[in-house]
């Protein structure tokens, strides 16, 4: 066990800790915390959940004085929610110390953020579309920073980024200290550490698996049809206390979130064409629960940190292992437990095997839930919920009339009646839902090719499993982008990323349809 003490901290950066709750480091901390100290480049893997935010965000802060009026430090990240949440957690390790964090993501009103960065912060966390715009209108100026972290670096590539995250770099003096970090290191990441990191240290905590251990992940096998029905029935059943459920496409979540409402369930959608303020609006829902169904695209899928997540529901399988693992680390974090299911169609099979043997963990088959068990659940629930009140007390004033209506009823058939009215009845909306295709399994086989080296560091050694080659990803130009207009972020984020120039080969993926950043 280490504690923070033992990394000879700065008092108010101690006391920004203890502020948190954080007792003792996360082994990724313990870790990376001493080594980023001395400065040194560094690349840190650790499972999801994990504290990999302030296991960079304390030796970052720890550099920067409070008088200071430039900016320092550079965080890269490749969604806006992530940005925004990244800003929030080092704002809050910073808080005893006075330092000043700017998120900076597209979507904002670019006139809004020229203010705030007047205000001379010391740190900024922004997307990389954004942070370049800024750069080009030399409302940012990079000169005076001498940390730079790319955390999800892996995702950033993948979405396109690397040329703007190139340009980003070079206008940071070489003098610099580099961290990357992610759960997970896809061969491509090498490329840009070579690039870019100085003798990185690699810091890794990886186990034999993956995924976060405190996960207990399940597949249904479920024909496309009735995955709606299925997942109504789980939520049902288990009544999670927030869950996030991923849909492949924009579509997808669209319909899905307008189903889910239309049975009763308190959900909402999340995906990269809603407009700024309603991706906003719908994350302070779901953080301070008054949704607990979120639906959405992968957008959702890397970094985000939300307590009480308890569900994620792989609603449509995702393509890559790597996504996988991502989604349904929004769960079973800072060592708390959480569910992970995933649907299956039967043509999908293949695939799943693919996603465990990449894994390198077995998924087991869960059956689906009998309609008998999801009422039953739903009763459940009920009944806790009615005790839980008459835990509470206070019911004096409803006590009269109770006594009344026992006078003439019997007892078992008044409860009863209450219960059904508290557990509702699944209204019986139509819900049609556009099918969507299976996915392919991939041809390459994962565990071949490794040339020897080491297999169990998911993404480094693994041969076979190679993002390199997946190409395919025609499309998408970001150069329509206009560095002009302040906050006209909604639609300059269609089309962001770049088709990716690997060896790619074979189809077209239906990965993502979704739009992310900047
Ligand atoms: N030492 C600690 N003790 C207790 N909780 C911690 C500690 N460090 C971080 N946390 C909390 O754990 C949660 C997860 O941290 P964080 O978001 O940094 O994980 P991560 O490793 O970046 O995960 P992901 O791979 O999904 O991005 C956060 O709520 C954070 O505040
Ligand atoms: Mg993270």
């Amino acid at each position: 066990m280490t504690t923070f003490v033992e990394f000879d901290l700065e008092p108010k950066v101690l006391q920004a800790i203890t502020e948190l709750g954080f007792e003792e480091a996360t082994p990724i901390q313990a870790k990376s915390i001493p080594i980023a100290l001395t400065g040194s480049d560094m690349i840190g893997q650790a499972q999801t959940g994990t504290g990999k935010t302030a296991a960079f965000g304390i030796p970052l802060i720890s550099k920067i004085s409070k008088t200071d009026d430039k900016i320092r430090a550079l965080i890269m990240a490749p969604t806006r929610e992530l940005a925004i949440q990244v800003a929030e957690e080092i704002e809050k390790l910073s808080r005893f110390k006075g330092l000043r964090t700017l998120p900076i993501y597209g979507g904002q009103d670019i006139v809004r953020q020229i203010r705030a960065l007047k205000k001379k912060p010391q740190i900024i966390i922004g997307t990389p579309g954004r942070l370049l715009d800024h750069i080009n209108r030399k409302t940012i100026k990079l000169e005076d920073v001498n940390t730079v972290v790319l955390d999800e670096a892996d995702e950033m590539l993948d979405m396109g980024f690397m040329e703007d995250i190139q340009s980003i770099l070079k206008q940071v003096p070489e003098d610099r200290q580099t961290m990357l970090f992610s759960a997970t290191m896809p061969p491509n990441i090498q490329k840009l550490a070579q690039q870019f990191l100085k003798n990185p240290e690699h810091v890794s905590v990886i186990p034999k698996q993956v995924s976060a251990p405190l996960i207990d992940q399940a597949y249904i096998e479920v024909p496309e049809r009735q995955k709606f029905e299925a997942l109504s029935r789980l939520l049902d059943m288990e009544s999670p206390e927030l869950a996030i459920v991923f849909g492949r496409t924009k579509r997808r979540v669209d319909e899905l979130a307008e189903a889910l409402q239309k049975r009763g369930y308190s959900a909402d959608g999340l995906h990269g064409d809603l407009s700024q303020n309603q991706r906003d609006t719908v994350m302070r829902k779901f953080r301070d629960g008054s949704i607990d169904v979120l639906v959405a695209t992968d957008v959702a899928a890397r970094g985000l940190d939300v307590s009480g997540v308890t569900h994620v529901v792989n609603f449509d399988l995702p393509q890559d292992p790597e996504s996988y693992v991502h989604r349904i680390g929004r769960t079973g974090r800072a060592g708390k437990e959480g569910a992970a299911w995933s649907f299956v169609t039967p043509r999908e099979i293949d695939h799943l095997h693919f996603i465990e043997r990449v894994t390198r963990h077995r998924i087991p088959r869960k059956p689906l839930p009998t309609l008998a068990e999801a009422i039953e659940g739903k009763q459940r629930i009920t009944a806790e919920r009615l005790l839980e009140i008459v835990e509470q007390g206070e019911l004096n004033e409803y006590k009269g009339l109770a006594i009344q209506m026992l006078e003439q009823y019997d007892s078992v058939q008044l409860l009863s009646a209450a219960m059904k009215l508290l557990t509702g009845e699944k209204r019986d909306a139509q819900i049609e839902l556009t099918p969507e295709d299976p996915i392919r399994a991939k041809r390459r086989k994962p565990d071949i090719r490794s040339g020897g080296r080491k297999p169990s560091n998911f993404g480094s050694g693994r041969g076979g499993y190679n993002r390199d080659n997946r190409g395919g990803r025609g499309g998408y130009n970001r150069d329509n982008r206009s560095s002009g207009g302040g906050g006209g972020g909604y639609n300059r984020d269609r089309g962001d990323r770049k088709p990716r120039t690997g060896e790619g080969s074979d189809t077209r993926r239906p990965r993502r349809e979704d739009s992310f950043e900047s």
